[in-house]
């Protein structure tokens, strides 16, 4: 429980560790404060990602505030949700949001100060901009995708990535479905034409889509959604997978992409942009296309060469395309942004019919948004606050129960470490002198990360604790909550 007394000592200890705290993160002046939203209540139990139950306790739990959290800089960055920026001044965090992403230069000057940042798929956190993020503890995508953070640099610093792994996925579905009819009726040809003021009544080559086959390739969140709701209009599903999923409804899997596309009457792409990814719809995968069919893209715009697309639509093989995402992509809204300066087809695939154009906006819905807002920053503050990475992408996934408030003199280690062989032992002959109340360490390639709560520590112990653990050979970046 936070005395008058504690809090009078974390001042000073704070004073003595926060000129060597690798993270710039200080120590607590306030640990009294209380936090909403991220706090493990008396009665929340959870699991971890490895089915451990993490917390049986029903004692209050304590508020681990391991640094004046006025003190922490969060930048959030692309018009991230007001959720988050609720959520995150809650705390009492500085917020500094911005509507867009920012320019490289301007986006190196502001990392260098802030504890977290938060992104939506725009920013580019490259090794680059990485390497100047001196204090940076953790980043959250507040999307889907996580393929615009160097993800194994940022482990090798130390930074957890958490992302929102499904709260958009039923938006980008929903859009598909919208893209579907809209293709098979030509209705972005027919609005264009009569907002200037042309009327042309036609029903050749306008079809329904019932009966269709529509082929998913990539059958993760946003594909098996999808697939339920294209069954439930008429539509016969087929999907191309790496993996073997089980198909929802009647959805059958198919075992190559040239069978799904030899098949299907609309082809649409969920997968993620990685290198096997890359081009994926090209030449060849458009020949096997069946003649007059139809290509939807709301994944990454490296996955299908858009050239060959061109060729494909001006030849007449595919009917039409609707495509959400693009190689480059504007970091702002505005006119004219859309050029052959960013892509140099840019002109000549404007210029085509049946071509549905939307500005990534596959995510886009108040629902979603409201959404991911709330699950990215309640992972962060979780980290920044607990130490708990439950959710990272990047990162091994460890949790402990909460302390209770009744857990005087305990302190909360958070130890990201090379994952090499004598760690463990060397951590706990540092921490032999004190009981281990709690541990619970994992790994994921290179990296590994160790909690543990650590009872009978002083103020003086703690700072000795601290100071041995960031003077061993495996430190990556050491954190202490009380
Ligand atoms: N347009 C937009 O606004 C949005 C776009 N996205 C994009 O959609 C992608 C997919 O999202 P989710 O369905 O949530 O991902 P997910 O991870 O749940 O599913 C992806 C599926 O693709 C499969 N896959 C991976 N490589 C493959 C390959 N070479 N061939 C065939 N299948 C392969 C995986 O096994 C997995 O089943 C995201 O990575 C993101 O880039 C996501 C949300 C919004
Ligand atoms: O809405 C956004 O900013 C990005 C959506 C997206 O592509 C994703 O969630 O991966």
């Amino acid at each position: 429980m936070a005395s008058p007394q504690n809090i009078v000592n974390a001042a000073a200890l704070q004073k003595d560790i926060v000129d060597s705290f690798s993270t710039s993160v200080t120590i607590s002046s306030s640990p009294q404060q209380q936090f909403s939203y991220m706090s493990s209540s008396p009665t929340n139990s959870f699991m971890s990602p490895t089915g451990r139950r993490l917390s049986t306790s029903c004692a209050p739990a304590k508020a681990l505030k391991p640094f004046s959290t006025g003190d922490v800089k969060i930048l959030l960055l692309e018009n991230v949700n007001e959720t988050a920026i609720e959520i995150l001044k809650g705390q009492g965090y500085q917020v500094e949001f911005h509507k867009t992403s920012l320019p490289e230069d301007e986006l190196i000057e502001k990392i260098r100060d802030v504890h977290a940042i938060g992104i939506r798929s725009k920013t580019k956190l490259t090794p680059k901009i990485l390497a100047e993020a001196k204090n940076l503890v953790t980043i959250g995508c507040f999307c889907i995708g996580t393929n615009q953070v160097d993800l194994e640099y940022a482990a090798e610093k130390g930074i957890a990535v958490f992302n929102s792994p499904f709260s958009n996925s039923r938006s980008v579905a929903e859009l598909v479905i919208a893209e579907i009819i809209c293709l098979s009726r030509q209705i972005g040809d027919r609005s264009i034409e009569l907002h200037t003021g042309t009327w042309n009544k036609v029903s050749a080559r306008c079809w329904e889509i019932r009966g269709k086959t529509l082929g998913i390739i990539g059958y993760g969140h946003i594909g098996s959604q999808l697939s339920v709701l294209a069954e439930s209009m008429g539509m016969q599903v087929i999907y191309y997978d790496v993996l073997m999923i089980m198909g929802l409804g009647t959805a059958k899997q198919v075992s190559t992409l040239n069978e799904l596309l030899n098949k299907s009457d609309f082809v649409t792409l969920h997968v993620p942009e990685i290198a096997e990814t890359k081009n994926m719809i090209s030449t060849e995968q458009f020949n096997q296309m069946k003649n007059g069919s139809y290509l939807i893209n709301a994944s990454r715009g490296t996955v299908i060469d858009i050239p060959a697309l061109i060729h494909a639509r001006k030849t007449n093989k595919i009917a039409g395309a609707a495509i959400d995402v693009y190689p480059n992509e504007p970091a702002k809204n505005g006119a004219d942004l859309f050029s052959n300066e960013l892509n140099t087809w840019a002109t000549e695939l404007t210029s085509l019919s049946n071509i549905i154009l939307t500005p990534h906006i596959g995510g886009s819905t108040e629902e979603a948004q409201s959404a991911i807002g709330v699950e990215v920053s309640t992972s962060l503050v979780k980290y920044i606050n607990e130490g708990s990475s439950v959710g990272a992408v990047n990162f091994p996934e460890v949790s402990l129960r909460s302390l209770t408030l009744d857990q005087d003199n305990h302190v909360r280690v958070l130890y990201i470490h090379k994952n090499v062989p004598g760690v463990l032992r060397t951590v706990n002959e540092i921490f032999a002198q004190h009981n281990i109340d709690k541990q619970f360490s994992d790994s994921r390639g290179e990296i590994a990360y160790l909690m543990a709560d650590i009872s009978d520590v002083d103020q003086a112990d703690r700072k000795s604790l601290y100071q041995q653990l960031l003077q061993t050979p495996f430190n990556i970046s050491t954190r202490l909550l009380y």
